[in-house]
């Protein structure tokens, strides 16, 4: 919990006992951080738990309802003290005490968030506002608390302190918000250019929506918000069945299977390192910006650059085959990140042909595929 120590207008009377300072209040929280992840069992959320768990004063709470999540990515944090794993879908209230949010919660690749499209836009929209709704009562609920601890005259100073102590929170949104985009590469200034009727319109209109709750929170409420667009994002863990490129490029190249390019093949992406992703976040989430701010990494490839390249560097025997496309494909897709390098000090470090082979050999080892195949 950050920036509440400015917040107060704290006096001690000399009839009873000091009063905690905020400044006090603040030191507490931030020596016992208790940190909310939804769909911390994904991907990029248990990479996430991984950085948020090397820190001693976290406490790290998971909820997960392993729609595409696995408790397999989080089996060396069972068990450990300062953590915690719920089964639980966002689009049921949740009611636990937290400081900060990191919502990520909502399948991200194409082929699952379009298999039950009411679903995702659900879990978007009320996923979000249930969410927004903890972080909000989590302060309201702690004004409250003190009301009966103080008397009357104390207690009204330190409602006004309490109520500030919402939990923060962040929302992972998505570079889909830009649809197929007509500016190049996009800053967060660009509005966008989204189908609102088509096949991929539950995730980037809900995650539009969802961004739209976000600020409404802020502006009507006071919520302490982060906003972060993520560019397409790569690495260990990503599922094998994915559906995604770089997962199923690698999955294809090992076993052998061509490499299905979905045409034209002259599209673009532009590909970012798991770990560079998980730095983005945590700073947005400890600096005073609310975003959005776009994290991605801008280097910037067609689908058969990609192809090529993952031939290349894993196994230069497989074709690459032209395949169809599915309705409403992003043309084009690269991340301006002047923001992110101002506002965070932010940029990736990992190349797309560092980052691959680090995949891979994740990849080998949960498909059994040794190097010498
Ligand atoms: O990976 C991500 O982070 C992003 O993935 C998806 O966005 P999309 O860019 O469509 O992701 P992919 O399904 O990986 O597709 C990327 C491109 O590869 C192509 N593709 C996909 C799969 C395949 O086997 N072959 C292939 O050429 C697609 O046609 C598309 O042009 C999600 O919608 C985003 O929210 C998410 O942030």
């Amino acid at each position: 919990m950050a920036n509440n120590s400015s917040n107060g207008d704290h006096q001690t009377s000399t009839k009873q006992p000091p009063l905690p300072s905020p400044l006090r209040f603040s030191k507490f929280f931030q020596s016992n951080m208790r940190i909310l992840v939804t769909g911390g069992a994904g991907f990029i959320g248990s990479h996430l738990v991984d950085r948020l768990m090397e820190n001693e004063k976290n406490e790290v709470i998971v909820a997960d309802n392993y729609f595409t999540g696995s408790k397999d990515n989080l089996k060396k944090w069972i068990g450990h003290p300062r953590f915690e794993l719920i089964r639980h879908d966002v689009t049921e209230p949740l009611l636990i005490e937290v400081d900060q949010i990191y919502h990520l919660a909502c399948p991200a690749s194409p082929i699952f968030y379009k298999y039950n499209p009411v679903k995702t836009i659900k879990t978007n929209v009320i996923g979000t506002l249930n969410m927004l709704g903890l972080a909000k009562r989590v302060g309201a609920r702690f004004g409250f608390l003190l009301y009966f601890q103080r008397n009357l005259k104390c207690c009204y100073k330190l409602f006004l302190i309490g109520s500030n102590f919402f939990a923060r929170i962040l929302l992972t949104s998505t570079s889909e918000v830009y649809g197929d985009p007509l500016v190049h590469p996009q800053p967060e200034s660009y509005w966008g250019n989204v189908n609102p009727i088509g096949v991929r319109s539950c995730y980037d209109e809900g995650k539009r929506v969802a961004e739209t709750l976000m600020f409404d929170y802020h502006r009507q409420h006071g919520l302490e918000i982060r906003i972060a667009r993520i560019f397409n994002t790569y690495g260990p863990r990503m599922n094998i069945d994915d559906g995604r490129v770089v997962s199923n490029f690698i999955a294809q190249a090992l076993r052998g299977e061509p490499l299905t390019v979905q045409s034209p093949g002259t599209q673009t992406r532009s590909f970012c390192y798991v770990s560079d992703m998980v730095d983005g976040l945590i700073r947005l989430m400890e600096g005073p910006n609310t975003g959005p701010i776009n994290l991605g990494n801008p280097g910037e490839f067609t689908m058969v650059e990609l192809a090529e390249t993952v031939k290349e560097l894993i196994n230069p025997k497989v074709e690459i085959k032209m395949v169809e496309n599915t309705p409403d494909d992003p043309r084009q897709r690269k991340p301006d990140i002047t923001q992110a390098k101002e506002l965070l000090g932010w940029e990736p470090k990992i190349k797309l042909r560092d980052g691959l082979p680090r995949m891979e050999e994740d990849f080998r080892l949960r498909l059994g595929v040794d190097k010498s195949n």
